[in-house]
């Protein structure tokens, strides 16, 4: 595909820093490098540049680096300016760009667009790059990386080659059933991969879940009576003041989360308003919205700083786990009992925290021996994947409707994994899922 316009932006984060990257990238490229910098660089070679006005002033001096079409990032030919990375310098570049004919800044995901549109990524990678830009933890990193560099794409790409090929069998018995020269049995090993394809996409999108909870995060919820100490809990495992705490019964009222990293996971913390039966307008309010909370919880710290009182378990619906914790430990007017809680903590002296910890640890999915994190990231792609999945299962189950009825469904599951690499018409997503990515990608 070939835009006219060439677009520029910086494409390094906040200013000021060291050295700052300013990209452009379109068919005005060689030109707006002869204006800045004088004579073209060779090609792919960092190159020190005095960059100018138009009226000859020296701007800066930074490396310029000239990627000539179709070997760079976008496909297009492209062109990095690598400056200084103050404030006033890269303002001035970027009004130097502006005036040259043909040149304007880019939106947002502008250039992962162009090089989707001129084949260097596919759509699984251009989300993969918009994660691995987001990404905090370390799993989400993996995750992010083994979508943007190709993976996900060349297992979907495999699969979409089997549906293929069986479908090409088919036609061939369909076309030659009455000669003697082709066996009758074609089909059968065909049919036997295609059951072994349906198992294989069946298992990874069971692996969908695991994928979302590395993209967004472990909910792990504090829940219990008022005053048990849920709020200092969570600014002890906050290692910060994020909630109030005060003597008073009933001071959290509205949802406070926090999101922290452990073990390389993203573990968003909730604190809820305390669990009690109370006439006043907004700490019913509160409970309200704790129960809430309680509802979409991955796990549930219940914590409570006397052992005659879990009583509020029932809150927490029985499918979701709870670590019983108690709290408060270092007072000794209570007493507890090794079976009254599976935790026991203060957040005075600190006793308990990493026990606590680490009994979380066993709430975070086990990669253990996973090399790749071959997973579908999005729901988007799981939508497609249970399309294929279910197109496969009519295909199997059709036997009966005859070879091209079954050939059919083959190509309609085909046709729903193109559509996760945007290989068969997206047209209408791309404007939502480039729009998630931030000026300069
Ligand atoms: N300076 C700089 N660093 C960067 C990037 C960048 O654009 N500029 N990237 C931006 O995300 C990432 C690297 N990704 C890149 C992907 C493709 C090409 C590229 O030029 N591809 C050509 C040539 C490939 C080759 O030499 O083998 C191509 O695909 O034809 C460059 C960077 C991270 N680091
Ligand atoms: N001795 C002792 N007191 C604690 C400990 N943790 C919290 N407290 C005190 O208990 C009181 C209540 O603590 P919070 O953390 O506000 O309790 P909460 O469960 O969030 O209370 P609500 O927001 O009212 O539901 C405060 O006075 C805290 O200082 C602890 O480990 N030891």
């Amino acid at each position: 595909m070939q835009f006219t316009d060439t677009i520029y932006a910086l494409s390094s984060g906040a200013l000021p820093a060291g050295v700052a990257v300013i990209r452009i990238s379109g068919p005005a490229t060689a030109q707006a490098i002869a204006r800045l910098c004088g004579p073209l660089p060779q090609a792919r070679t960092a190159t020190l540049k005095t960059i100018r006005t138009r009226n000859g002033e020296a701007l800066d001096s930074g490396l310029v680096i000239y990627f000539p079409r179709p070997a760079s990032f976008t496909g297009e030919d492209c062109c990095e300016m690598q400056v200084h990375g103050g404030r006033a310098v890269v303002q001035a570049i970027l009004d130097e760009l502006a005036a040259i004919a043909d040149l304007r800044h880019a939106e947002a995901g502008e250039f992962s667009r162009r090089a989707f549109q001129n084949g260097k990524m596919d759509l699984v990678e251009v989300e993969g790059l918009a994660d691995l830009i987001a990404a905090e933890t370390e799993m989400q990193r993996r995750l992010a990386l083994e979508h943007s560099g190709g993976g996900q794409s060349a297992l979907y790409d495999g699969w979409a080659r089997r549906l293929t090929h069986a479908r090409a069998m088919i036609e061939a018995e369909l076309d030659f059933a009455d000669e003697d020269d082709v066996p009758g049995s074609v089909s059968a090993s065909i049919w036997k991969d295609m059951q072994t394809l349906r198992r294989e996409i069946e298992e990874h999108i069971g692996q969908a879940g695991l994928a979302e909870i590395i993209r967004d995060g472990l909910r792990i919820v504090i829940a219990g009576e008022p005053n048990a100490g849920k709020s200092s809990l969570l600014n002890a495992l906050a290692k910060r003041d994020v909630a109030i705490v005060t003597e008073i019964a009933g001071t959290t009222r509205d949802i406070i989360s926090v999101d922290l990293s452990l073990a390389g996971f993203s573990v968003k913390l909730y604190d809820t308003a305390g669990l009690r039966e109370t006439d006043e307008l907004v700490e019913r309010e509160g409970i309200r919205r704790a129960h809430e909370t309680i509802g979409r919880a991955d796990l549930v710290l219940l914590l409570s700083d006397n052992p005659a009182r879990f009583s509020v378990s029932e809150a927490v619906p029985g499918n979701i786990p709870i670590i019983r914790v108690a709290t408060k430990i270092d007072r000794d007017d209570v007493s507890w009992l090794p079976s009254d809680a599976d935790i026991f903590l203060s957040t005075r002296t600190g006793a308990g925290i990493a026990d606590l910890l680490d009994a979380l640890g066993a709430y975070l999915p086990d990669l253990a021996g996973k090399t790749s994190l071959s997973m579908p990231s999005r729901k988007r792609h799981v939508d497609c994947l249970r399309q294929a999945s279910a197109a496969l299962e009519r295909s199997l189950l059709s036997e009966a409707l005859g070879l091209d009825v079954q050939a059919e469904q083959l190509r309609v599951a085909g046709d729903a994994l193109g559509r996760i690499t945007g290989r068969i018409d997206v047209e209408n997503l791309l404007d939502v899922i480039f729009s998630e990515f931030c000026i300069g990608k």
